[in-house]
């Protein structure tokens, strides 16, 4: 099934414009997860308590690679795709290359971890981002409008009357979306932002990052950036879900953070 269909199935079968992010910090795992296998023993708790809730999940690949746990994120991605089939995984590595190294990446996402979708940043140009678009069931999710402090100073450029950002959504809507795959990161902490994408890029689904521990704000976001249908969101939480409690009972806080987030996002829906 094509990406954008499987996310909008999802969105209304959950009900949910969640996306619990999988950001694996192992110096704040609760005692009991320092084996080799705890990284993966992590997540699998926080899919288990989370799964009914969510409209996907999205591991953060740097988080694994750095400790050198890429099978544990394969093995995340494998327990999601056997266990809860219905629900997407964006796999959030943030590539950007050259054409013929771009389809390497694009082979890592979507064959050797087999993710529903990827993040990709897109400001090397539409040679490097065909190699994802390409697969055409697959989700390509461009960053436009990232949430970080310095995001403006190069995105927010003004190149010929409107801002950077705003040349990302326009090609990504009206150029590079051919195979109705292409998708775009817009960070919450940056609404107004948003809402000029929205305007550009019509129901294209955004990936929101920066709810929770970057402080971006739920009724501004819902304000800016839903789609008519009430949808067209996939807002991500990481840190403030999976480290809601550092005690034995962080699944059960990971759940409630969850279904908290989830219903104060459907009260502005
Ligand atoms: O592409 C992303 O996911 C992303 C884009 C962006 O603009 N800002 C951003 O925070 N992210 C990612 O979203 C997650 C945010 O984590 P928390 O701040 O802990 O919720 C991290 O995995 C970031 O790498």
């Amino acid at each position: 099934m094509e990406f954008i269909s499987y996310l909008r199935q999802r969105w209304l079968s959950a009900d949910s414009l969640v996306c619990v992010g999988l950001d694996p910090y192992p110096e704040k795992f609760p005692a009991g997860f320092s084996d080799q296998d705890g990284i993966f023993q992590f997540n699998k708790a926080i899919i288990d308590a989370t799964h009914d809730l969510v409209c996907a999940y999205k591991p953060q690949f740097a988080h694994f690679a750095a400790v050198a746990a890429e099978d544990q994120l394969k093995k995340t991605i494998h327990y999601i795709k056997s266990q809860y089939p219905e629900i997407p995984v964006i796999l959030d590595s943030k590539r950007g290359d050259i054409g013929s190294t771009a389809s390497m990446y694009a082979k890592e996402a979507f064959v050797h971890y087999q993710a529903d979708a990827v993040t990709v940043n897109p400001y090397m140009g539409v040679d490097t981002v065909a190699p994802f678009t390409e697969f055409t069931d697959k989700g390509t999710i461009l960053l436009c409008r990232t949430s970080n402090p310095g995001a403006a100073q190069l995105q927010n450029l003004d190149v010929g009357g409107h801002p950077l950002y705003e040349e990302v959504a326009r090609l990504a809507a009206q150029e590079w979306n051919h195979n109705n795959n292409v998708m775009l990161v817009v960070g919450a902490t940056a609404p107004e932002e948003m809402a000029r994408i929205r305007r550009i890029c019509g129901d294209m689904p955004m990936l929101v990052p920066g709810i929770g521990a970057q402080g971006g704000d739920i009724a501004a976001v819902l304000g800016a950036g839903k789609a008519a249908d009430g949808t067209g969101l996939i807002i991500n939480s990481s840190r403030a879900v999976l480290y809601a409690s550092s005690g034995d009972d962080f699944a059960e806080a990971a759940r409630a953070e969850t279904l908290s987030l989830k219903n104060e996002i459907n009260l502005y829906r």
